[in-house]
């Protein structure tokens, strides 16, 4: 455990750290960031000793650091620094073994299993054994940035403090050794300080953050309470804009281009919907920011292509995302572009309405195959499992949604669904009640993201008025379409 009060230093009479205060648990990681010469490697030369505190105390396991000797101190702690000096070793195994210099009385003297089985490990878990007999020298940056890492792993120490141990790191040696060390911390019950650039891989593998401004503590805590968009902003001066990383329970940060090359949005127009016997599409010029339950890309996403694509009413292929990938393949559509849904009403029954509004106008496509529509209120007596029959709908808009007004939307939507089901008196055949969908239903939201921003998409906002207006008449429209064909 690391206990840091108050600490101030600098280089003789510049000061740098001003008062700076955290303890680090034994087994956490605390991560360091701060905008370029905001004195995050000056803290970490004053925590280790290398710069003299001016004000304020580092206690190590309950022991100011000063009052340990030069030797035991780095017993306990070792330390990457941001700049490497390569004077004293040829090969990677020598650079290594440097790591374990405290450990000896005399100048290697006394070579012990310990510290063969400690250059050993620190080799191993760096992925530098390979090299072990390379010299230094021909060596890529990536690959002596490694060694370094070994050569303060070797020390054994209980507590790293590490400079930018990613510099120089391709993503998979930076995922390789921020995995390293987040295990050394939880099964050795080592203690990490580091630097870091990458917010995001910050976020991802310390426990806490520290975040400096002027040579100052901004903020400290948790990666959710650091990594405030508005905080970050102000301390770096550059627009970003936080999300949830897709698996792990951390924030993570993205910039916002200041370039206005993505503000100059063109419009959806009727003509760019087209419709053939085996699909409906909408090719857009640009890309549209588009949340869906689609079976192809569903999520958020920008994507410039929508497929409603009709398939026999028997089909039932096991792998269908598979599938859908193989006839986009087949079809030359983009697979990483294109959003795909599936229906097996025949595509001339779908309905099609564009509504124009104060903003721009709205597009609103549906297909409507209701003969096994269901009750979701009572889905719960069924045995049977899902088949096709389904309405697909989609909502185009001329216009510019918040995140909140993507998900009001699709609730605005799937509302003026469900009522158009009631007006067309669509029943579930089992319980004899007014359905409220079928079981595999698929909506889609996509906006141009062109105009002022709309904060909300509920039912009585502008957007949520067209929604509700628009899904309710085109599904009508659709259902209708449909009974008129059976
Ligand atoms: N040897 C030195 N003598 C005097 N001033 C120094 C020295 N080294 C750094 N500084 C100054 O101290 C301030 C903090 O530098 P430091 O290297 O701690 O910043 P940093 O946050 O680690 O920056 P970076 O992100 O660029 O690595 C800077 O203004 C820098 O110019």
């Amino acid at each position: 455990m690391i206990i840091v009060e108050h600490l101030s230093g600098g280089y003789e009479d510049v000061p740098i750290v001003k008062d700076v205060s955290f303890t680090v648990e034994k087994g956490k990681i605390l991560g360091i960031l701060g905008p370029n010469g905001s004195g995050k490697s000056t803290l970490l030369k004053v925590i280790s000793g290398l710069l003299p505190a001016t004000a304020g105390t580092v206690f190590l396991d309950g022991k100011n650091i000063k009052h340990y000797s030069p030797r035991a101190l780095a017993k306990k702690m070792a330390v990457l620094p941001q700049l490497h000096a390569n004077a004293f070793s040829n090969t990677v195994r020598e650079a290594v073994s440097l790591g374990r210099y405290p450990h000896q009385t005399g100048f290697f003297s006394n070579w012990s299993e310990q510290d063969e089985r400690a250059v050993q490990y620190a080799m191993d878990q760096t992925g530098v054994a390979r090299y072990e007999h390379t010299s230094m020298e021909f060596l890529s940056g990536g690959e002596q940035q490694r060694v370094f890492v070994a050569q303060a792993l070797a020390q054994t120490a209980e507590v790293l403090l590490l400079d930018e141990p990613t510099n120089h790191l391709d993503i998979a040696h930076q995922r390789q050794l921020l995995d390293m060390v987040r295990k050394e911390a939880i099964e050795c019950g080592l203690t990490v300080i580091m630097v870091l650039h990458d917010m995001n891989l910050a976020s991802l593998y310390c426990d806490e953050l520290l975040l400096m401004e002027s040579g100052s503590v901004r903020a400290l805590g948790v990666p959710h309470k650091v990594l405030i968009a508005s905080q970050i902003e102000d301390v770096y001066q550059a627009r970003v804009t936080t999300y949830a990383h897709p698996e792990i329970p951390k924030p993570q940060i993205t910039i916002m281009p200041s370039t206005n090359e993505y503000q100059q949005r063109a419009d959806i127009v009727k003509e760019d919907f087209r419709v053939t016997p085996d699909y409906i599409q909408l090719k857009s010029t640009i890309p549209l920011k588009t949340v869906s339950s689609a079976v192809h890309n569903p999520g958020i996403g920008w994507y410039d292509c929508l497929l409603n694509r009709s398939v026999p009413g028997d089909y039932v292929i096991s792998d269908v995302k598979q599938e859908v990938a193989d006839f986009l393949q087949r079809e030359h559509f983009s697979p990483t572009s294109t959003v795909v849904m599936l229906t097996a009403v025949p595509t001339q029954l779908f309905a099609l309405n564009e509504y124009s509004t104060e903003f721009g106008s709205v597009f609103v496509v549906v297909t409507a195959g209701v003969g096994n529509a269901v009750d979701v209120s009572r889905t719960h007596e069924r045995q049977d499992t899902p088949y096709i029959g389904t309405i697909n709908t989609w909502v185009v808009i001329n216009g510019c949604l918040s995140e909140e007004a993507f998900f009001q939307a699709l609730m605005t939507a799937n509302e003026a669904k469900t009522k158009a089901l009631q007006s067309e008196n669509i029943r579930d055949y089992l319980t004899d009640t007014i359905a409220t969908g079928t079981a595999t239903d698929s909506l889609l939201i996509a906006a141009t993201q062109k105009g002022e921003e709309m904060r909300y998409g509920g039912p009585i906002t502008a957007v949520g008025k067209i929604i509700g207006k628009g899904v309710y008449e085109t599904t009508v429209q659709a259902i209708q379409n449909y009974k008129n064909k059976a």
